[in-house]
Order: C-alpha cells, then structure tokens, then sequence
C-alpha cells in the first residue's frame, strides 16, 4: 500500500491544470488580504475536486479551506498566493522589465507554493478514494504571509486543531528539507500627534510628530549594539506628515517589523522599543499611540518528520531539468553578484558551484550558516507537528523578493520544481496515512519540545486580522 511511485504517477497524471493555476494567479498578483482573485481560483479548483468547503477561515474573506476523505488521521496541506507590492515584472525574461510601473509581483513565487500544495492534497484525495483508506486530506488556502500572519489568525480561530501533521513547501534555490528555525516576528505601527503651526511664523507653537519618528528610530537604532545579534529590528515611513517644509507636521507613522529566536525574546525588544517610542514622545511633546499589525511565531522544528520527509526526496531525487531550463537559469545568473551566490551556498554550508539550478539533495545534517526570515507557518509549527520541503524554482543565488524571483514564476523549471515539491509533500502525506508510527512519533516530538514551553499566540486578544493592512 505504501507504493510512492503510485501517488508520484497520480500527481503526474493531474499537474497541467495546477500548472496553470500556478501561471493564472502570478498574472494576478494581490497583496495581503486583498487576493479575491486569486482566493477565488483556488475555491473553484477544491470545489472541481469535490473537497467539503470552508470560506472565510478564521473571518478572513480570502481564507479557505477544503476537506476531502472520513476518519482515520488528518493531513493538512498549506498554500499561500499572496503577492508583494513594487515587483512588477515581465515573465521569461532576464532583465528588469515592469509590466506596470508601481504594480505587484510574486517576489517570494507563493503562484507556485499555493498552487503545488493543493496538487499534492489533490493527488493524496485520489489516492484514498482508490484505495479506500481511512483518512482525512486538507487544504488550507492561507493568504497574507507578506507581513499579514493568516495563519497565526487561523491557529487561534481553532482551524488546526484536529490536524495531525501539516505538510508546506516553499519556493527555494536548492532541494532539501527546510530545517531552518524561523524568527519570531512584530509587527506594530507608532502613530504620533504633535501640533501643526507656521514653520518660520510661529515654530515655538508647533510640535512635530515627525521628529518624533526621526528621534525613535535614532533611539532604536543605538539599541541595536544591546541586543541579541540574531535579532532583528527595521522600520517603514507610512505617513511623514506632508511635503510642505513651512508646515510643521503634526502626524506621523512608523512601521516597526521586530524580531528574534523566540516569543519571550521577540516581547522583550517590543517593550523596549515601546519605551524608546515613549521617550520620543517625551523629548518633542507629542503623543504616541503603538497599534500591533500582526506578529507571528518561530517555526519549530519536527525531527520524525524532517526524517521521514528526506527519505521520502531522497527516494523520489530532485527535479531534471533540461539544457534549456539551464540555459535560462544561467540568463538569471548573470544578473546576480557572486555574493547572492556564495551567500546562499554558505547557508547551507557549501563552496559555490556553476550549477546554475540545484540537480541534488541537500544532506540533513550539512553545516548550516543561515540567515532567516520569518513566516506564519511558525504558529501552526507549534500546533501541530509542522515540516517544509525547499525546492529549487530558482536559478541558484537569486534573492527573495527580487525581479528575478517574478520573472522565473512561470518557467518550465519552476514548474518542474513545484511538482517535484507536490511529490516530495504527497509521498510524506501517504508515508503518514499508512504509518501510525510517523504521527505517534512527530506528535511526541512536538509535545516534548512544548512541554516547558507551551504555545502562547503571539497575538494580543483584541488584535483582529488586519484586512486594511495594504492600503497605507
Ligand atoms: N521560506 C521563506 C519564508 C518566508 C519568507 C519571508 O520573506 N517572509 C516574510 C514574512 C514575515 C512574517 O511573516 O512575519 C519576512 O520574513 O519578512 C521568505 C522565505
């Protein structure tokens, strides 16, 4: 029964329509929580594939949900199709080339990471009803993980529960498991008001909310010698009070995105910069008020099922690609510097090569040196046993959220690469249906490393999901 290449010719005999899905939604780029378009795309694809529906997980109108299959365990597959602003750019080409000047992109390729991970709960529904097993497969359409933490939101709506494993992929330069921590991350926005006065008539009038944002980031940016070096803090200017320089600004705002290793690290450098924020509002007497966006989890690692997913790649071996994917990926190459490229090689503990794409599996316990980002997969990694396969969609070295990320969206080796992640999630999701042993031993996994620790939602109660957060 547990024949993977059964599973591997299933995901074979479905993948052009999840192809196109994929090519459909990196045409329509949407940012977080505003992705109806293509929220929408994926609901009809559950809907043709006959999973039970649930819209509007956890309240938020771009969330769904499809269920498919009775009893036995439940797995549960992650998809994202959110976008990000400023990235617009041109397909299949390698140079910088907008479509539309200002327009969205998919910077960080969630067109193929949603699109692979309902292909893979699509081939795992075929395989229950065929060999009518007991068994319950999921996908969870999430959006908004550019910042707008859904499923952190959906982890507190309850929409997890009674998963057994999730399984999630994303979009990478080498084929491995993803066993890298993530940051926990804030993200909050400092609103001053000060008073507006004649700049030169009357300044001794005036308050300026403006330097107050200039006089906190000054603040934090002397904090950043006192604190942890794998912690990270940066700012965005979403409102500077005006353009007129003889108008004595009396509001501003600054986006504040703050990170560390873990919750109690992440809530100690929030309260310092809530103070720093105090102290600006103090020095120019203006008023400061913090609102929270978001703010999402470390992701905790799951060592039974990062095991049990590398047997399950190595066996099934990376992605082929051809002279002509390689042919490309070189193109994209040559826009990057040789630092984009032994950056990455050095995160994984490796001297650079010329391969232009990854042709192998990344050994589980190589040297890592990594440099992370942080994701909302974190929450659901601290309630259910949670792992991620990497796969190579991208021509070795080139950074996330680039041009060249959009502009190989839609290339045949970022195809090849999202059905090999569908596989590598699908022939783990069949490992767990038909292996009681796998759950039992993530589930002990998970509970051990919470048990002095248990998950705390990193979401103050009253903080709802911040649907208005893409309209500055
Ligand atoms: N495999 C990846 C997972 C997340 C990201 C990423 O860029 N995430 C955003 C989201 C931040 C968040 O969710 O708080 C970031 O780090 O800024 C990139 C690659």
């Amino acid at each position: 029964m547990d024949n993977r290449s059964d599973i591997w010719r299933g995901v074979d005999t479905i993948k052009a329509r999840f192809i196109d899905l994929s090519d459909r939604v990196w045409g329509m780029p949407e940012v977080c929580y505003t992705e109806a378009r293509s929220a929408a795309e994926h609901l009809a694809e559950l809907r043709h594939q006959g999973f039970r529906i649930t819209e509007q997980v956890a309240g938020i109108p771009t969330a769904v949900m499809g269920e498919w299959g009775e009893g036995g365990p439940v797995i549960a597959f992650m998809g994202e199709y959110d976008a990000l602003p400023g990235l617009s750019q041109e397909a299949g080409v390698a140079e910088h080339r907008p479509i539309e000047a200002g327009g969205h992109g998919h910077g960080c390729g969630h067109n193929l990471l949603g699109s692979a991970a309902l292909l893979a709960a699509t081939a795992v529904k075929d395989w229950l009803g065929e060999n009518k097993v007991p068994g319950r497969v999921r996908y969870y359409g999430c959006p908004a993980e550019e910042g707008g933490a859904a499923k952190a939101f959906m982890v507190r709506s309850g929409a997890f529960e009674d998963a057994d494993i999730a399984i999630t992929w994303h979009p990478h330069s080498f084929w491995e498991v993803a066993v890298t921590p993530s940051l926990a991350n804030t993200r909050a926005d400092f609103i001053f008001t000060g008073r507006t006065s004649h700049a030169a008539a009357s300044p001794h009038l005036g308050r300026s909310a403006l330097d107050a944002v200039e006089l906190m980031n000054v603040g934090v940016n002397y904090m950043r010698e006192h604190m942890p070096s794998d912690a990270r803090v940066h700012y965005a200017l979403l409102d500077t009070g005006g353009i007129a320089p003889n108008v004595v600004q009396a509001h501003a705002r600054v986006r504040y995105s703050i990170r560390a290793r873990d919750l109690p690290g992440m809530n100690e450098l929030v309260e310092r910069v809530s103070k720093i924020a105090q102290g600006a509002a103090l020095m120019t007497e203006t008023k400061v008020e913090m609102k929270i966006i978001s703010a999402v989890s470390n992701i905790l690692p799951n060592t039974p099922l990062e095991q049990a997913l590398h047997r399950v790649m190595e066996e099934l071996g990376p992605p082929h690609f051809d002279e002509a994917d390689k042919s490309f990926a070189r193109q994209i190459r040559a826009t990057l510097s040789d630092k984009d490229i032994s950056s990455v090689y050095y995160a994984i503990g490796m001297e650079p090569t010329d391969r232009p794409l990854a042709d192998f599996l990344v050994p589980l316990d190589a040297k890592r040196n990594p440099l992370v980002g942080s994701t909302d997969v974190g929450d659901v990694s601290w309630v259910v046993p949670t792992v991620q396969v990497h796969a190579p969609t991208v021509a070795i070295g080139t950074p996330f959220h680039t041009w060249q990320v959009v502009a190989q969206g839609k290339s045949a080796h970022a195809h090849k690469a999202m059905v090999q992640a569908a596989k590598a999630m699908a022939g783990l999701g069949i490992k767990a249906l038909t292996d009681s042993e796998l759950i039992k031993a993530a589930k002990a996994d998970l509970q051990k490393r919470t048990a002095k620790t248990p998950y705390v939602c990193p979401l103050p109660d009253h903080v709802a999901p911040p649907l208005d957060m893409s309209v500055a």
